[in-house]
């Protein structure tokens, strides 16, 4: 099958999943929501191929098309659609109606979700059994395993296009169940969570903290230094998600984590989150 994706939000993620996507040969139609954030990602898209052909992670040659659009009516021809906005619930159910108005019957529309179970969004959709969750990892041109959520209702079709996907896409899926947070975040971000409550006792430092992490077991990155690799602005969202739909206290985000994203410190995107990385992205 030919792919072409349309892909939902140009931020940290829809940016990296568009480089992945053209490096192997891919179209993209990227949609964000103004020109200014358009611009940022075609930037990044270039650095991030350049980068990853020269770690060998994406085939040196041979790019395909990225066009990039604020109207989703550009999607209209596309074979299947990534969303990758912003982590709010409702701004999700609007962006899966909204496409799903415009893409054909059978485009298998996924969502890169980090916590919100796929079944809640099919409510959104004119025809659930066309979605699904694949959840990236950051950066998704480096990590080549992805987690695949079925929903209850997701069609067998559509499973099958998202094997064919990945295929094309050079990615490894692992199968998981639907629910808060699916595999990989019901117990990362309880951790992260858990982490930053530790520097907010006053009990250790970031860096303490991630040294036990990556020293003593061997993690290759420590729960601070994910956290600010994915955005605190993102953790206090799933974060949000999660406790949301379990009542579970152990989600609710702590205090630091919050003051952090107040004061506009949410990471490597912003130049500081628990450490400072010289700038913004
Ligand atoms: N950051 C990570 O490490 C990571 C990893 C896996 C999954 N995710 C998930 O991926 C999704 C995106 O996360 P991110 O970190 O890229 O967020 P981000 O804040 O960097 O980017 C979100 C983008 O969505 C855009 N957007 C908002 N409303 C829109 C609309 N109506 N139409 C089109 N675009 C719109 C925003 O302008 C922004 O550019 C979230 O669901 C997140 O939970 C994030």
């Amino acid at each position: 099958m030919n792919h072409r994706i349309g892909v939902l939000g140009a931020g940290v993620m829809g940016a990296a999943i568009a480089t992945l996507a053209i490096g192997h040969g891919v179209p993209v139609v990227l949609v964000d929501v103004d020109e200014d954030t358009l611009a940022k990602a075609r930037k990044e898209v270039r650095q991030q191929l350049k980068l990853a052909r020269l770690m060998g992670k994406l085939p040196r040659t041979g790019e395909a098309e990225l066009v990039t659009t604020t109207d989703y009516a550009d999607l209209a021809d596309v074979t299947s659609v990534i969303e990758a906005v912003t982590e709010k619930p409702e701004l999700k159910a609007k962006v899966l109606a909204e496409v799903s108005g415009v893409v054909r019957p059978g485009t298998v529309i996924v969502s890169n979700t980090s916590a919100i179970p796929v079944d809640e969004m099919a409510d959104s959709v004119a025809r659930p059994e066309d979605l699904c969750a694949i959840h990236f990892m950051n950066p998704p041109y480096l990590i080549r395993a992805v987690e695949v959520i079925r929903g209850p209702r997701t069609g067998d079709e559509t499973m099958s296009r998202v094997t064919d996907l990945l295929a094309a896409l050079d990615r490894d899926g692992v199968v998981v169940g639907d629910g808060p947070g699916f595999v990989i975040n019901r117990i990362l971000q309880r951790s992260i969570n858990e982490a930053a409550r530790i520097v907010e006792e006053g009990r250790a430092t970031p860096e303490a903290v991630d040294a036990a992490f990556e020293g003593c077991l061997g993690h290759r990155t420590g729960p601070l230094a994910t956290a600010d690799l994915i955005g605190l602005d993102n953790v206090v969202d799933s974060l949000r998600v999660l406790h949301d739909r379990t009542g579970d206290r152990g989600y609710e985000p702590c205090d630091l984590l919050v003051a952090k994203v107040a004061a506009g410190d949410f990471g490597r995107k912003t130049g500081r989150g628990f450490y400072e990385h010289g700038g913004a992205l």
